[in-house]
């Protein structure tokens, strides 16, 4: 049992605070997720979990045990960077068999665990060649195996599918999240790519400047933002200002009314809000076009007075149409000059640049949140 306590964690940087006050639970068996933009303090979170950095005050036990004061070879971590970080001049089965041999494990017993590590990774049969004469994701497969032919009690990585093209990151990280569940070990996965974190994580924590912005699963991050940066950097939103003087109407305990320029938008309240501004947030593929006429990309809710019970109508006029194979993309600005994205099926009834619209917010789908 190896989950992860870390409490009160102070991390600095000489004069420079990068986390100032962290406390977090990562379970047995979770794959968590560190996400945030470039200098958020992710890496310099996982360098200290491995014990390469040493916090300025605070700790971090694995399975109940304290092990701040652990250097990392005491650790008995599993570590893959973004640069593979294998010997260049050592075969497959040397740089695999190295975590081993440094720990001591019998001569006799670390062929067997050798091959056994590099079958698991789908790399059997390519122990004797050197990691120059291998793909990059073949490296990082490797560089996989060799983290987790020792055992570890955490698997931590570091932006492993960086350097890795399009489709290869695809297969990777299918490969990684497989095995993680198959060995069910504790991982700790650092990425600034919401699509990776999304579809890989048991959690993410999502990182803004050295805190955690929110914490959560996938889904309910991505369905419950609760700041407009949370919003925004998990999956695409469009994060409109809006304003609440006048208004904001109450609606109901959930429901607000918030103004957009000389119209009202109808949308759920996610947070306090306070003064006179907030946003309201939504999701590309929430939104349709509605023809002036009413028929629209909306489908059941095609004819504005059965769209306007479900949301509200706001007209704008299409700026840009991109048909993108699976579904089509229009980008409008609406009256006051706001640009929204929307994403509907290719199906879908498409209008042209320079038609004039109704875009449908779906009063479920809008969250008006703090600004
Ligand atoms: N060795 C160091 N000495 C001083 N400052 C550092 C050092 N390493 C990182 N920093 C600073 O600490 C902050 C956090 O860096 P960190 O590498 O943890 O961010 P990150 O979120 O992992 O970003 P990236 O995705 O670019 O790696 C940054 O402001 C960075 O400049």
């Amino acid at each position: 049992m190896t989950a992860i306590d870390i409490e009160r964690l102070r991390i600095t940087y000489g004069d420079n605070t990068v986390i100032s006050d962290l406390s977090l639970r990562i379970e047995d068996g979770e794959f968590f997720t560190l996400l945030g933009p470039s200098g958020c303090g992710k890496t310099t979170l996982l360098r200290t979990i491995a014990g390469f950095i040493t916090p300025a005050s605070g700790s971090i036990s694995f399975g109940g045990k304290n092990v701040t004061d652990f250097p990392t070879h005491k650790r008995n971590i599993g570590m893959v960077f973004q640069d593979y970080a294998l010997f260049p001049d050592k075969t497959v089965n040397t740089n695999v068999a190295y975590g081993l041999k440094a720990r001591g494990v019998n001569r006799a017993d670390i062929p067997g665990r050798v091959a056994e590590a590099l079958e698991r990774v789908g790399m059997g049969g390519f122990g004797d060649r050197l990691p120059s004469a291998i793909s990059g994701g073949q490296r990082q497969r490797v560089a996989l195996a060799r983290a987790l032919v020792i055992r570890p009690s955490v698997l931590l990585m570091d932006e492993p599918l960086s350097n890795l093209d399009a489709k290869l990151r695809l297969q990777i990280r299918e490969s990684i999240s497989d095995l993680q569940r198959e060995v069910g070990i504790t991982t700790v996965f650092v990425t600034h790519d919401q699509e990776e974190a999304l579809a890989m994580s048991d959690r993410i924590a999502l990182f803004r400047s050295g805190n955690i912005e929110q914490l959560g699963s996938p889904t309910e991050i991505y369905r419950h933002p609760r700041t407009s940066y949370a919003a925004d950097f998990i999956g695409t939103a469009n994060v409109i200002p809006v304003e609440l003087s006048g208004a904001p109407e109450a609606n109901s305990a959930e429901e607000i009314t918030v103004r957009l320029g000389d119209h009202a938008l109808r949308g759920q309240r996610r947070a306090e809000l306070s003064g006179s501004t907030a946003f309201a947030i939504a999701r590309p593929e929430h939104l349709s076009l509605v023809a002036l006429d009413g028929a629209g990309s909306t489908g059941a809710a095609s004819g504005s007075s059965a769209a306007r019970q479900q949301g509200t109508l706001i007209p704008g006029e299409v700026v840009r149409r991109q048909y993108l194979g699976r579904v089509q993309q229009h980008t409008v600005q609406l009256a006051g000059g706001v640009i929204v994205e929307t994403s509907e099926p290719a199906n879908a009834v498409g209008f042209a640049q320079g038609s004039k619209v109704n875009v449908l917010f779906p009063v479920a789908e809008t969250l008006v949140l703090a600004s």
